[in-house]
């Protein structure tokens, strides 16, 4: 068994992580919960870090905020120095209510709204990464009215097809996302950026897709942005300050996945780019990345509550757990893969093989298939590793299912920092119906 960060067996034979027994944490907060290993996330954070500062960059480190946003991880990313990306209204509220440096906001998104633009203006962020035409007119039309000059990077897409699932590749040239290079988009969007009033233009930025573990297509874009940075200081004088080169770096969720640490994933790409920067004979801008699942992805662990089970003989044994694709949506939606263990008894020899399946009416909730485990009943608790990018922050309510509750881990201590919802939260925006019906009167 894999066991990431502190995570590791007690003498009772119980997962712990963060020096914390997480079948007491089940007790005390109930399941399914999210547990998120403290010190592993500092670990990342400081290791991206600490490696561009090696290597005598200067750099931001954004952390991706849509992995999991809440107001603890926003304060502990502030702790730990990092920037961060939020992508809508929602998150730059969270920043802004956990006090969060403002000029270390960047926000991102292809389809901002007017009123998001502005709060960006209105509270003086660091950046606004521009995604498209309209938002170049939005924010100078904003920027003028509230008298400010917003710092941007242009989003481009470098046509750079990354190896991982259809569904988070970003950086091809037919996406939703940022001005094309090929067809000369970008360089039409630079020309019109430095000429306005009240944008200042940093730089640009690629985003080329997630769960990336090769730095090939990483080293690809990053050449490709700077030999375009080349051409249109040539042609148009524009010199860029800043280069954003994204997140994407991928992170062990089975043995199937191959990732390498944090500092080789900037060793490789960013030794790439100071080799071929020297060789286009340009100075070296600041770097900016973003990474969301390689900071918080396998510091989080979902606890569940063994249920039902049912036996098809010949075929296959399901085993049901107390959440599903309610609060992990991402096996139903990418085919994701995930390993588990037996949070009670993680030492128990295998068994059988089961299916985990979740609650919801729904026969694609399946959590994982083919696992194989020691005989559970309904006094045993699941533990599903590596849940902790994308698992919170795209849980639902589907089937009216509360969301679970969220505990930070660290040197013994656990503190709640999301509550489980209620069903009186579930119920809080209905309003009862007015019939218009005569018939019913
Ligand atoms: C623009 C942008 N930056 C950063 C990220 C973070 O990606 P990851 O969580 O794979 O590091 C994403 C999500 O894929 C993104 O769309
Ligand atoms: N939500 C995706 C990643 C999306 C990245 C956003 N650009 C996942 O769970 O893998």
């Amino acid at each position: 068994m894999y066991f990431h960060g502190t995570s590791q067996v007690n003498d009772r034979g119980h997962l712990e992580i963060g020096g914390v027994d997480t079948i007491e944490l089940a007790h005390q907060y109930g399941t399914p919960l999210y547990v998120y290993d403290v010190a592993l996330i500092r670990e990342r954070a400081r290791g991206f870090q600490t490696t561009f500062k090696n290597m005598g960059v200067k750099a931001q480190v954004a952390y991706a905020s849509k992995a999991f946003s809440s107001i603890a991880m926003f304060q502990l990313a502030k702790e730990e120095g990092l920037s961060l990306d939020v992508v809508s209204g929602g998150e730059l509220f969270t920043a802004l209510v956990a006090d969060f440096p403002v000029e270390r906001i960047h926000f991102h998104g292809n389809n901002k709204s007017y009123e998001e633009l502005e709060m960006a203006v209105q509270k003086k962020i660091g950046c606004v990464v521009v995604d498209n035409f309209l938002e170049l007119d939005l924010l100078q039309e904003i920027c003028e009215k509230n008298d400010y000059i917003m710092p941007i990077l242009l989003r481009v897409t470098p046509g750079i097809e990354a190896h991982t699932h259809d569904y988070i590749l970003t950086g091809q040239e037919d996406s939703k996302f940022g001005f094309d290079l090929q067809s000369g988009q970008a360089k039409e969007a630079m020309e019109i950026a430095v000429k306005r009033s009240h944008l200042d233009i940093l730089g640009i930025h690629c985003h080329i897709g997630s769960q990336i573990f090769e730095t090939t297509g990483f080293k690809m874009a990053a050449e490709k942005l700077f030999d375009t940075l080349k051409e249109w200081k040539e042609e148009s004088g524009f010199e860029a300050r800043v280069v954003n080169l994204g997140g994407g770096f991928g992170i062990r969720y089975t043995e199937e996945d191959s990732p390498i640490p944090v500092s080789r994933y900037v060793e490789e790409i960013i030794g790439d780019v100071q080799t071929h920067v020297k060789k286009l004979n340009m100075k070296m801008p600041e770097i900016w990345i973003e990474p969301g699942r390689s900071l918080v992805g396998d510091a989080g662990t979902t606890i569940y509550s063994v249920g039902s089970k049912k036996e098809i003989p010949n075929i296959r044994q399901y085993l049901a757990i107390d959440g599903g694709m309610s609060d992990n949506i991402r096996p139903a939606l990418y085919q994701a893969k995930y390993e588990a263990v037996l949070a009670n008894r993680v030492n128990d020899k295998a068994e059988e093989t089961v299916s985990i399946a979740g609650k919801c009416c729904e026969s694609g909730d399946m959590l994982i298939w083919d696992l194989p485990l020691p005989k559970a009943n309904h006094e045993d608790y699941l533990a599903v590793f590596c849940t902790g990018a994308y698992g919170y922050s795209m849980a639902n309510n589907y089937n009216r299912i509360t969301r679970p509750a969220v505990v930070f881990v660290e040197d013994g201590e656990a503190q709640l920092v999301i509550k489980r919802e209620s069903f009186e939260d579930l119920i809080r925006l209905d309003l009862p119906f007015q019939s218009k019906s005569k018939i019913l009167k």
